[in-house]
């Protein structure tokens, strides 16, 4: 067996989900809708009309799930709480009822020794702030401080880490400027404003955990490393605008209290003159930074295409997945080894790392899914050599335990070790779970 890739003792074998993907029935027990509930139930939006009332129907089958998850042998998981079941006008009154199924969540989980892992913003933020302007709104962040503080309050004494905001760039580019996701806005004076607003929003719960809090709290980041399509000037040029607009935007204020200098000029007049004060706080440390791995980009310079100039091309010679990602490992041990060499080597988790492929037919309840195995195996032996190469690497969450609802693309893409069809709602093993499950008991590929 080998031994190059084996993990530290205590490192974390998880799997993640979000609340809307995956729990169905948003509006039960008294829950207020989110944006996502809007969006999804608006005509044309999303693929097939698709919404996540059904899901995964997780909130009725919790028990079952927590089941699946000691089977696999996890010995973490993280989820999302949705927002508006605990506060279904986004602040104020608190809706027992939704906090009850968190609490018995994370007691199911404790009962099996996995650590709960929680995300407290994963996209689906209550109708009610939205339509009193939403991440543009500069009251924002303490609303969101404000729903932090209920949640440490009621289940820090349990919970192992918490994750302030998942992916701020997805909320804000895909749902502000590219208008694909929820709230489908379009346009380019908001998607600064709103990330600006989601990290004062981590800054702030990271400032309400640190008078409470026990435990740990970081933020989880979509990081996609980005290469030239050629070694042209141009092409590299590109490269470098995309990797601002992707990775830095986020990474520099977070580490270093600024946005990259590469922005005002991305953004031209949309770009707001922010205050130092704001890229102060915003500086924080936070205990760790997560890592949500899929794919890297391969750039072409392209002056049509606004705003970086550049586009991410699709490569004929490589791989892909089903979200025509190209499947390259080898981008998430340089993405783990450039926290380590440029951003202070922080701990850091694998908050997310999978993929989407065509599964074939499941045959005598099991799916062969070899293309997903093929592709965890890659990339955990790629996660293996970061951590050989000193990154402080601490845990790998699996993208997805359950196939859910994969935002616009509705039940079109599966990421799960479980396949489920929202209309039968069974969980049919595929071969990655067996796979994950040999990976977890020897704490390492080594196969
Ligand atoms: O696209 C796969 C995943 N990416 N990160 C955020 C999750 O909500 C997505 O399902």
């Amino acid at each position: 067996m080998s031994t190059d890739h084996a993990f530290p003792p205590g490192f974390l074998w998880g799997a993640a989900t979000s609340a809307y993907q995956i729990e169905g029935d948003p509006l039960a027990d008294g829950a207020g809708p989110s944006i996502w509930h809007r969006f999804s139930h608006t005509p044309g939006r999303v693929a097939g009309n698709a919404t996540g009332d059904l899901a995964c129907d997780h909130y009725h089958r919790a028990q079952e799930d927590v089941a699946l998850m000691a089977n696999l042998g996890l010995n973490a998981y993280r989820f999302s709480i949705a927002w508006g079941r605990v506060l279904p006008d986004g602040r104020g009154r608190v809706n027992q009822r939704g906090l009850d199924f968190y609490q018995r969540l994370v007691d199911r989980l404790l009962e099996q020794d996995i650590q709960p892992m929680i995300t407290l913003y994963h996209w689906d933020l209550p109708t009610a702030l939205h339509d009193r302007g939403g991440w543009l709104n500069p009251e924002s962040p303490a609303w969101f401080a404000d729903y932090a503080q209920v949640l440490f309050r009621a289940l820090d004494d349990r919970v192992a880490a918490w994750v302030t905001i998942n992916e701020p760039w997805v909320a804000a580019v895909l749902g502000h400027l590219e208008g694909v996701h929820a709230p489908g806005h379009a346009d380019a004076f908001e998607a600064a404003r709103v990330t600006h607003h989601l990290l004062l929003a981590h800054a702030e719960a990271c400032a309400v955990y640190r008078a409470i809090g026990a435990h740990q709290i970081g933020i989880a980041l979509n990081l996609e490393p980005q290469y030239p399509a050629s070694d042209s000037a141009a092409d590299r040029a590109a490269a470098d605008r995309r990797d601002a607009f992707i990775n830095r935007w986020l990474l520099d204020p977070l580490f270093f209290g600024r946005y990259p200098e590469a922005m005002p000029a991305i953004f031209g007049p949309a770009w707001p003159d922010f205050p130092s004060a704001d890229l102060e706080r915003i500086r924080r440390p936070a205990d760790f930074i997560g890592v949500n791995y899929y794919s890297r980009g391969w750039v072409q310079a392209d002056p049509s295409a606004w705003p970086l100039g550049a586009t991410r091309i699709q490569r004929t010679d490589a791989p892909s997945t089903a979200m025509g990602w190209e499947v390259y490992p080898n981008g998430l041990t340089e993405t783990l080894l450039r926290l380590k060499t440029q951003y202070g080597n922080p701990p850091a988790y694998i908050t997310e790392n999978g993929a989407a492929f065509e599964d074939p037919a499941p045959v005598e309840d099991r799916v062969e899914d070899a293309h997903r195995v093929a592709y965890l195996r890659d990339h955990i032996t790629a996660a293996g050599a970061a951590l050989q190469e000193g990154v402080n690497l601490r845990g790998y969450f699996l993208w997805s335990l359950l196939d859910n609802f994969e935002w616009a693309e509705g039940y079109t893409k599966r990421f799960g070790l479980y396949r489920v069809d929202p209309e039968e709602q069974r969980r049919i093993p595929k071969a990655s779970a067996d796979f994950y499950r040999k990976v977890i008991a020897s704490n390492g590929v080594g196969m």
